[in-house]
């Protein structure tokens, strides 16, 4: 037993070398194992407000949650600072920061010693997906941060039940090793957001660990989301022959009765968690929550897709988030539980950003606890601030979430932000036209991640920040995983674009809720009663055919929408060449033809 082990320890042998060896280097005050039930919880909130990290919010506006302001300089994922260390450089790929497995250990190991020195490290053991799956995918984080224990035991399956599975099948698991980098001196007073100018963020997949060091931020610091379900993940599933991807799912039933499960892959702030709360405007139709940001899909026996929401937590994107356009997430947060990060506070003690309402109030407390009025210059919240909420919250929420072995796939959205080019909806040709599409993915950037925004960029399937290993070899697993069913079983692969603009600026279309309408001919096509034009790009809708009844948009501005405008797509086709180049020999001689296609098709449109 650890000298200052005050709670818990483990038969699991492994793990409890791990736990030891990780004290002995950073050397906490303490160790403390999570046990996710209330009474913890209770302390670990109340010792967050003890240090000023949690503001309690009035329980009559939001009963048992909190608001927690960062560093402003800790406010997004840091995509320069993270890693993917392979064994081999070619197995990073060109979409990743590579170095050296050993030669990074050289550098961080020495950051980590004594990095919790007068903090309590949390050893937090959890499961991304059900603890009945088939074949659980276990984790163990350990963190001197109480802000992640907080966020984690929302976010995932945590907790005793989850370690005690682990030590009866001395069960594998993804070491997740998270430091905030601000050891304290005896008697030296802690700020409220602890952080590290240095920040890393290291993979290493071939030994299913990563080190977290230097930020408190969400995607850097709650190890299960996006460092573990997708970037480690990812080399699992290549490995194993399933998929971990950036997507939504997505319940819809239409009037009468039936029902179609819908992925959706858009890059971070571009409308997975609003899409997947839709509330359809659309009279009979319904939607249901399973998934609003990572899909883990393997073959069901069946031979279909089936998809798995591995998180247990919601982690949304707050501006932008209000009545109008989400009020099912606005219903899920009411229920509190919750932790807002980053977002203004209201004089009443309740949480307010941009968006949630049309006017704001007439005095708040910023993010960064300065006071704010609707002169001030600045916006009130950060915009990336998020809400941190329990799935179960959610009143649209499938029953299906929690089926160990998740729901039959029947279409696949590919989507980003694009001003111009990308027609409201498409459908691709064939697996192999779609996984091109999602290959070639573009987007503008966004505050989700720190660095400029509004600049296009090509995102892979979603999942350019999320790839853990080679993207030309996980192009190729797309292909093999097309190859491996039967065409007629796979997703149908549909590209959207909610965010075009007209030519003074404003979008084209409403979004949101009205999305639906798009759903809707999607839904269509799959149960063969729509018919399409073909096009350069794949299937476009016929024109009255994406229902716009009692929609309060002119059909001319529909019809820009829903264009495809072959000289827009000549100025994209050397983009995407450009983006191809980089891939060099790995790009695999499928995208080369599906290239050459696309261009033909596209000269064709032009004589
Ligand atoms: N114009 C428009 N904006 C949208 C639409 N859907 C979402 N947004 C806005 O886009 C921003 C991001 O939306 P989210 O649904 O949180 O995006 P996300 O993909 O879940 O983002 P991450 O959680 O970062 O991965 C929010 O400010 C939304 O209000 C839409 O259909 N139209
Ligand atoms: O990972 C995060 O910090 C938040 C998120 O969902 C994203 O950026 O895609
Ligand atoms: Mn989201």
């Amino acid at each position: 037993m650890l000298q200052n082990q005050t709670t818990g320890g483990t038969r699991h042998a492994d793990l409890d070398a791990w736990v030891r060896e990780v004290a002995d280097h950073t050397q906490p005050d303490e160790v403390v194992w999570v046990t996710g039930s209330d009474e913890e919880i209770e302390r670990i909130n109340a010792t967050l407000v003890e240090a000023g990290t949690f503001t309690r919010l009035a329980e009559e506006r939001k009963p048992n949650s909190y608001l927690a302001l960062s560093d402003p300089d800790d406010v997004a994922r840091v995509e320069d600072q993270t890693y993917i260390c392979s064994v081999e450089e070619k197995d990073a790929g060109h979409t990743n920061n590579w170095m050296d497995p050993q030669e990074m250990k050289d550098r961080l190991w020495p950051l980590f010693e004594g990095s919790m020195r007068g903090r309590t490290m949390y050893v937090i053991p959890f499961v991304m997906g059900h603890l009945d799956a088939e074949d659980p995918k276990f984790g163990v984080e350990i963190t001197d941060s109480a802000y992640v224990v907080a966020s984690m035991r929302i976010m995932a399956r945590i907790g005793s039940t989850v370690l005690e599975r682990m030590e009866a099948t001395d069960a594998a698991y993804v070491k997740g090793l998270h430091s905030v980098g601000a050891p304290l001196q005896p008697g030296e007073q802690d700020v409220a957001w602890p952080c590290n100018e240095t920040k890393y963020i290291v993979h290493f997949p071939e030994e299913l660990a990563i080190w977290s060091y230097g930020s408190g931020y969400g995607g850097n610091a709650l190890l299960g989301k996006k460092c573990y379900a997708l970037r480690i993940a990812s080399v699992m599933a290549r490995d194993e022959g399933w998929m971990a991807e950036h997507m939504l799912i997505l319940k819809l039933t239409n009037p009468e009765g039936k029902t179609h499960y819908i992925a959706g892959a858009f890059p971070s702030q571009c409308g997975k968690t609003n899409l997947a709360m839709i509330e359809p405007t659309m009279p009979g139709w319904k939607a249901e929550l399973v998934g609003d940001d990572i899909s883990w899909m393997r073959f069901g026996p069946d031979g279909r897709l089936y998809a798995v929401n591995p998180e247990f937590g919601l982690f949304g994107v707050a501006p932008g988030t209000g009545a109008d356009t989400n009020p099912v997430a606005m219903a899920t947060i009411e229920k509190g539980n919750s932790i807002f990060t980053n977002v203004a506070r209201t004089p009443d003690g309740d949480v307010w950003w941009e968006g949630l309402t049309e006017e704001p109030p007439a005095e708040l407390v910023d993010w960064h606890g300065r006071p704010w009025t609707p002169d001030s210059d600045a916006v009130s919240s950060h915009p990336n601030s998020r809400f941190c909420t329990p799935i179960t919250q959610c009143p649209t929420i499938a029953p299906e979430y929690d089926e160990p072995n998740g729901v039959p796939i029947s279409a696949i959205m590919f989507g980003g932000r694009r001003k111009t080019t990308v027609p409201l909806v498409s459908e691709s040709r064939d697996w192999q036209h779609g996984t091109f599409v999602g290959a070639t993915l573009s987007s503008e950037t966004t505050a989700a991640a720190t660095g400029a925004v509004g600049v296009v960029r090509r995102d892979p399937m979603a999942m350019l920040p999320f790839i853990g290993y080679n993207a030309g070899d996980y192009v190729d697993h797309w292909l093999e995983i097309g190859k491996q069913a039967d065409a007629d079983k796979l997703p149908r692969i549909f590209m959207v674009n909610w965010f075009r603009r007209d030519e003074d600026g404003s979008f084209l279309w409403p979004g949101f809720g009205e999305n639906a309408r798009v759903l809707k001919w999607m839904f269509e096509r799959l149960e063969g009663d729509v018919e399409a034009q073909e096009s350069p790009i794949g299937y476009l809708p016929h024109p009255g055919d994406v229902d716009t009844d009692g929609l309060d948009v002119d059909e001319a501005q529909v019809a820009r929408a829903l264009r495809f405008d072959p000289e827009e797509w000549s100025e994209e086709l050397p983009l995407i060449k450009e983006w191809f180049e980089q891939f060099g020999d790995d790009l695999p001689a499928a995208m080369e033809d599906e290239l050459a296609t696309l261009e033909q098709r596209l000269v064709r449109v032009d004589a």
